[in-house]
């Protein structure tokens, strides 16, 4: 059994993200991304600083607006400022706004975590686009674990529009047989234990055990459900799928890392176009 180190791929990643940030501002561009925060959700709030922290590092510039009122506005505005690149509208969002249509305000060439509707028609119908961040680090963590996704079966747990749905487009694109499972599907364990790849990206902690896995599979876990002692679990009961999955990742330090510096990725392809 394999664990899938996220922390290393994730650093890959942010080694070239410096080299072409550094490319851009020798050419007079800085890179930079805007973080729109409408509500003071912790996990959020964790997220926000650990994006802050690693653009830093690799040379892009961060806005963090806080507003939790004419959101829509907002990221109105920052998409018409010829200073910003990338715009990420952190979720949850307040009571009564939905992701899909705040995201409508986001330019589509801004649109780095793939949250206007317009990002994720295009990938569904196989034109260029941003994907929501985490759904990319989904395919980025199997291609360096280099499983093979052509004809793959993947279950995917979870419909959500920043992670599931999009994951499911990225995976179908690869040529993998995707199911998606969610909160209505019958049999879970029926569906998921034919699963040469496992997605859990359904929020709830450690909810997928080992009668959920088949012998062999590889497992991505995308939850990072806070625990009572400050600590973070996933959607997957890892130590007790180790024993039959092939690879998993861990919580932390499998998605999470990916993520964020994939996002930085998408405001470096931003700022290049
Ligand atoms: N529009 C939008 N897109 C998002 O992608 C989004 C969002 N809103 N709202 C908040 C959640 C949360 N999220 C995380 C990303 C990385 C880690 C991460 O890197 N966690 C570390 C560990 C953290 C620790 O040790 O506490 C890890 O997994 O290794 C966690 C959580 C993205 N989110």
């Amino acid at each position: 059994m394999t664990l899938i180190d996220g922390r290393s791929v994730a650093a890959a990643i942010r080694t070239q993200v410096a080299e072409d940030a550094a490319e851009l501002r020798a050419a007079g561009t800085t890179p930079t991304l805007a973080i729109l925060v409408p509500t003071d959700d912790e996990a959020t709030a964790w997220y926000v600083r650990s994006i802050v922290r690693t653009a830093e590092k690799v040379g892009v510039s961060v806005r963090v607006v806080e507003r939790s009122q004419d959101v829509g506005g907002a990221l109105r505005e920052l998409s018409a400022d010829p200073e910003v690149h990338g715009i990420i509208c952190q979720t949850p969002l307040p009571e009564g706004m939905t992701l899909d249509e705040v995201g409508l305000h986001i330019d589509v060439r801004k649109d780095v975590d793939g949250a206007n509707p317009t990002s994720v028609g295009r990938l569904a119908v196989g034109l260029p686009a941003f994907a929501p961040a985490t759904a990319q680090a989904v395919v980025e963590l199997l291609r360096a674990h280099g499983t093979p996704l052509a004809s793959a079966d993947v279950v995917v747990v979870g419909r959500s529009t920043v992670v599931g749905k999009p994951a499911a487009l990225l995976l179908l694109a690869e040529n993998a047989t995707v199911t998606v499972c969610h909160s209505h599907t019958k049999e879970l364990a029926a569906q998921t234990s034919r699963a040469d790849v496992l997605v859990a990206c359904v929020g709830r902690p450690e909810m997928l055990g080992a009668e959920h896995v088949r012998p062999g599979a590889v497992v991505i876990d995308v939850g990072t459900n806070p625990t009572a002692d400050g600590g973070l679990v996933g959607d997957v009961q890892t130590a007790a799928v180790e024993p039959i999955a092939s690879a998993v990742t861990p919580v932390p330090g499998g998605v999470g890392p990916v993520t964020t510096a994939l996002l930085l990725r998408n405001v470096i392809a931003a700022a290049g176009q």
